[in-house]
């Protein structure tokens, strides 16, 4: 191994109270690990937006920047690096309670095994979404997922909390919460009224597999709406997961995009990555290989 300077230079980003505050308790045996290969800068987040605020303002003149966290500090770093013309490369330490993003970048869930995995692995370009000024990774949301996201937002951090996730899914679909969307794309417009409409770049959301084909490099989002749905049409959704059968029910409408308008009445809060940013409209652009992340797609 070559001297200090020798090394790339990676800056590690970490959210001490992401998912059970296991990056927090692991933080020494992870830098150990990362400055095997790396010279190491390791940065604590202080408050929400601050791993954003790191990254943006940090970041130059690093070879690799690493989020330790979940979801929402992948999407903060992220929406920092993509101010670069010159992007560092992006490793994730996957700290959180859903992970999606590291699941779909087949990134080991075990701390110290993602951190091996990316001394290994070679960086692959994946797509970025764009949502006016915001980026995201994994989705952009509005309607029941925007609202069941916030909703626990603050509950206590076990593995309860993807339990509780499915309870006020069920909650919400019972409730009033129905609202008129008109999809514009490259080629068609569609209006519906809706629970939901999720716009996919990554395959899980709360940790489930849902759209197993989708790779980050596609060049395309798959959109679904869901209709007005009831508990017994769930029943079956959910049955077709479980039989690993394609999720097709006359209520899921599914389409795939790389530029699209959403509309709402009412206009809908908006989730990205799980984060919420803002209300509809909404113009939504796929940014092709925009990002090279330490991963597999
Ligand atoms: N020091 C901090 N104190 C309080 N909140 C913070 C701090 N640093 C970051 N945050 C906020 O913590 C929230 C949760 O972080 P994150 O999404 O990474 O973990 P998670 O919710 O457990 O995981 P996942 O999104 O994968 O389910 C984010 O909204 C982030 O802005």
């Amino acid at each position: 191994m070559g001297k200090e300077g020798d090394k790339a230079k990676l800056l590690l980003i970490y959210n001490p109270v992401a998912g059970q505050e296991t990056v927090s308790q692991m933080i020494g045996d992870i830098a150990r690990s990362l400055q095997e290969k790396w010279d190491l800068t390791i940065r604590p987040t202080l408050c929400g937006g601050h791993a954003e605020r790191i990254a943006a303002q940090e970041s130059e003149g690093y070879d690799v920047v690493v989020a330790a966290g979940g979801d929402g500090t992948i999407h903060e770093v992220v929406n920092g690096l993509m101010r670069f013309d010159k992007r560092p490369i992006l490793g994730i330490v996957p700290g959180g309670t859903a992970n999606d993003i590291a699941r779909t970048m087949q990134v080991p869930l075990d701390l110290l095994e993602a951190c091996e995995f990316m001394k290994q692995e070679q960086p692959c370009a994946i797509d970025i979404g764009r949502c006016n000024d915001r980026y995201f990774v994994n989705f952009f949301g509005v309607g029941l997922i925007s609202t069941v996201s916030s909703e626990i937002k603050n509950e206590t951090k076990t593995y309860l909390r993807h339990f509780t996730y499915y309870l006020k899914s069920l909650q919400y679909l019972q409730s009033d919460s129905l609202f008129r969307v008109a999809i514009t794309t490259e080629d068609k417009t569609i209006q519906k009224e809706a629970v939901m409409v999720y716009v996919a770049n990554g395959q899980s959301l709360a940790g489930l597999e849902l759209f197993g084909d989708k790779e980050l490099n596609s060049g395309q989002f798959e959109v679904i709406i869901v209709e007005n749905i009831g508990l017994s049409e769930i029943m079956s959704v959910a049955s077709s997961y479980l039989r690993r059968e394609p999720i097709q029910h006359e209520a899921i409408f599914r389409f795939k995009a790389s530029e699209l308008t959403i509309a709402c009445s009412p206009a809908q809060f908006i989730d990205m990555d799980g984060e919420k940013n803002g209300k509809t409209p909404s113009k939504v652009r796929l940014l092709s290989g925009a990002l090279r992340v330490i991963g597999r797609v």
